[in-house]
């Protein structure tokens, strides 16, 4: 394999050593930096890196070497909340929140997630991966290096096992690292309106079985929300993905005070996500412990929801991260720069603590970080440059507008 050389980095940014897996309170603040830097890329993998005055004499054999032209690099994004395998948009809904409708109205008048299902449980799989591989073409050239993607829309044995087959497609022919969490508690089908028991019962009779059997989910997930799935059938599902050793990630707290964190904080939820609606006790029940809150801001922005407390929880130690939540009814969009963006002026977070938060914590959120999510050496290199800017923060201050100039994964120029 070949290896890459960049030189003259005006700012090497994210230089957590391999060992620092994930990052919480004070310590979010921190993104070490190099400055006027190279770094070498051998074998998919980062070789080494140092300052221009100290570039190394020996170098591999058929090396190829480019200049960041004093921008910044960055490890890519760690996108590890999305929703991107689906069969159509929703912007006769975005049209309706216009008009005043909740998120909550929409659902109920046919619209949202079983507006999704219909459709996705119409949709070939052919179709669905062609779409969805749009998407993350989309999101790999915005910086994401490392993803995760829910099932949810296919609410029936065949659709979900069809979504989850398209995500396993989709890893095994993108070159970034892809998780796959299975989301079938995503809503009550209607057939299943009035027998949430007889779903539930399907969900871990009939699918878990067989998800498990084919090893196409890594994580199981669950929308602990009123209207959709309570804290006790969240229990019930968690406890049943447990003895297939699938742990949770689950959406908690986005729309009100559901109890979810407390849920997944009882099963070790590698992340609880959302909670835009937090109160005190769901940050006492995070605060110190290994379980993520994983904040999706564009998620608020797009349906005019509460920010999540960041600063709150950033205080009570609980380890942070971001992610894009990308899905045709509350975040129709994947780009992570602009997550980074809402992160300071809507979360308060600062450049370093944002940034911290969509690249280790959140390959930390995919159980992805001693792989990847900041610069080391032996970690993949799935790096971005970008322009030169004249500081870390003018990155998310230029909201809106690209500065990423160059995308690199796997140590290759893409
Ligand atoms: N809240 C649940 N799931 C998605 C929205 C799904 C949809 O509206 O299609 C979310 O994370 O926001
Ligand atoms: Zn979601």
């Amino acid at each position: 394999m070949s290896s890459l050389l960049i030189t003259h980095i005006g700012t090497l940014a994210g230089l957590h050593p391999k060992e620092t897996l994930l990052l919480k309170g004070k310590e979010m603040a921190n993104l070490p930096q190099l400055q006027n830097a190279w770094i070498l890329c051998k074998d998919g993998l980062i070789e080494d890196f140092g300052t221009m005055d100290q570039l190394p004499e020996q170098l591999p054999n058929e090396l190829e070497s480019i200049s960041a032209k004093g921008g910044f690099v960055f490890p890519s994004w760690c996108d590890s909340h999305s929703h991107i395998v689906f069969a159509a948009p929703r912007e006769e809904e975005f049209v309706m929140k216009i008009a005043g409708k909740s998120y909550e109205e929409i659902a109920a008048a046919g619209g949202g997630i079983l507006n999704s299902a219909g459709k996705l449980q119409k949709a070939t799989e052919e179709e669905l991966f062609e779409s969805a591989a749009l998407r993350l073409n989309d999101m790999i050239k915005q910086g994401t290096g490392a993803l995760e993607i829910k099932s949810g829309y296919g609410l029936s044995l065949e659709s979900e096992l069809k979504m989850l087959r398209v995500i396993r497609r989709l890893r095994e022919s993108f070159p970034i690292p892809i998780k796959a969490s299975f989301l079938a508690a995503h809503a009550f089908p209607l057939a299943y309106k009035n027998d949430h028991a007889g779903y539930i019962s399907l969900i871990i009779d009939k699918m878990l079985p067989q998800i498990a059997a084919e090893g196409l989910a890594d994580y199981m997930d669950a929308f602990c929300e009123q209207g959709f799935f309570s804290v006790e059938e969240t229990d019930q599902l968690l406890s049943a993905a447990a003895k297939y050793g699938l742990r949770p990630k689950i959406h908690a707290n986005q729309l009100s005070v559901s109890g979810g964190v407390q849920i997944g904080v009882k099963h070790q939820a590698v992340s609880v996500d959302h909670l835009e609606a937090t109160d005190e006790a769901a940050i006492a029940a995070l605060a110190g412990g290994q379980t993520i809150a994983t904040l999706l801001p564009s998620c608020s922005f797009y349906l005019g929801i509460p920010f999540a407390n960041a600063r709150a929880l950033i205080q009570s130690d609980v380890p942070v991260a971001l992610a894009t939540d990308y899905n045709p009814g509350s975040t129709p969009s994947g780009n992570m720069n602009f997550v980074v963006s809402l992160g300071c002026i809507k979360l308060k977070m600062l450049p370093e603590e944002a940034i911290n938060a969509c690249t280790l914590n959140g390959a930390a959120a995919m159980q992805l970080s001693e792989q990847s999510g900041s610069i080391a050496k032996g970690k993949l290199a799935n790096l971005f440059i970008t322009r030169s800017m004249s500081s870390l923060a003018y990155l998310p201050y230029s909201f809106g507008q690209s500065q990423i100039e160059t995308i690199i994964l796997n140590g290759k120029v893409q």
